[in-house]
């Protein structure tokens, strides 16, 4: 495993060692100890979900507030998306700013987006199947959202918004504004 935190502080990029031989492949994909020796983060996770969606659609951008913050570990079993995480830690000199990957099954890649931070994803190719583990439990009433195209973000989904399918509550989230008000 390596892991190469991006230019907003305490969000990785991990890529597992992947072993394979005559019957497939093998990899660790968490290893609490590696995790911890690479990130410096003792991470206990508490929740594993998991979703699987067409192309097009996109979940998003989403987070838990105060004490039910979550930190998440995102991957890609099947497929391929676009996963964007948002630095909304009002004392974070990244505040507000954005950092996007391509996560498939074929690159194995894995986020760590830490508490704090909106997420969301775009999925680009039918029958994905995404992954992710938390460091804190599902609480309805602490869910919070910003609407994926909000103008301030820029961010770039790659796909025309004709093209993107969207759940009921998340066409109704409001904009980066009207939250932080
Ligand atoms: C997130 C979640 C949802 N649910 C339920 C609520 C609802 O009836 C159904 C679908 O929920 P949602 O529409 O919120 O699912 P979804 O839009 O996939 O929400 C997820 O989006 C990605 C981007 C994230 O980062 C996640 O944290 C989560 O917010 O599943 C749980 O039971 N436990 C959970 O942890």
């Amino acid at each position: 495993m390596t892991a190469k935190e991006t230019y907003l502080k305490g969000c990785f990029v991990l890529t597992p060692q992947v072993f394979e031989d005559e019957r497939g492949y093998f990899f660790e994909s968490f290893n609490k100890e590696t995790f911890k020796r690479l990130t410096s983060l003792n991470m206990s996770f508490v929740q594993d979900n998991q979703s699987k969606s067409n192309k097009g659609v996109l979940r998003g951008l989403h987070f838990q507030i105060g004490d039910h913050a979550q930190a998440k570990l995102v991957r890609v079993l099947q497929g391929r998306v676009l996963d964007v995480c948002v630095d909304l830690r009002p004392d974070s000199p990244t505040f507000k700013q954005h950092f996007s990957i391509e996560l498939s099954a074929k690159n194995r890649k894995q986020l760590f987006v830490p508490r704090g931070f909106a997420h969301g994803f775009v999925v680009l190719e039918d029958a994905t199947i995404f992954s992710y583990k938390c460091d804190n439990y599902y609480n309805k009433t602490s869910e919070r959202g910003i609407k994926y195209d909000d103008k301030s973000l820029n961010i770039d989904w790659r796909l025309s918004s004709e093209d993107i399918v969207l759940s009921d509550k998340d066409t109704h989230l409001p904009t980066l504004e009207s939250y932080l008000q």
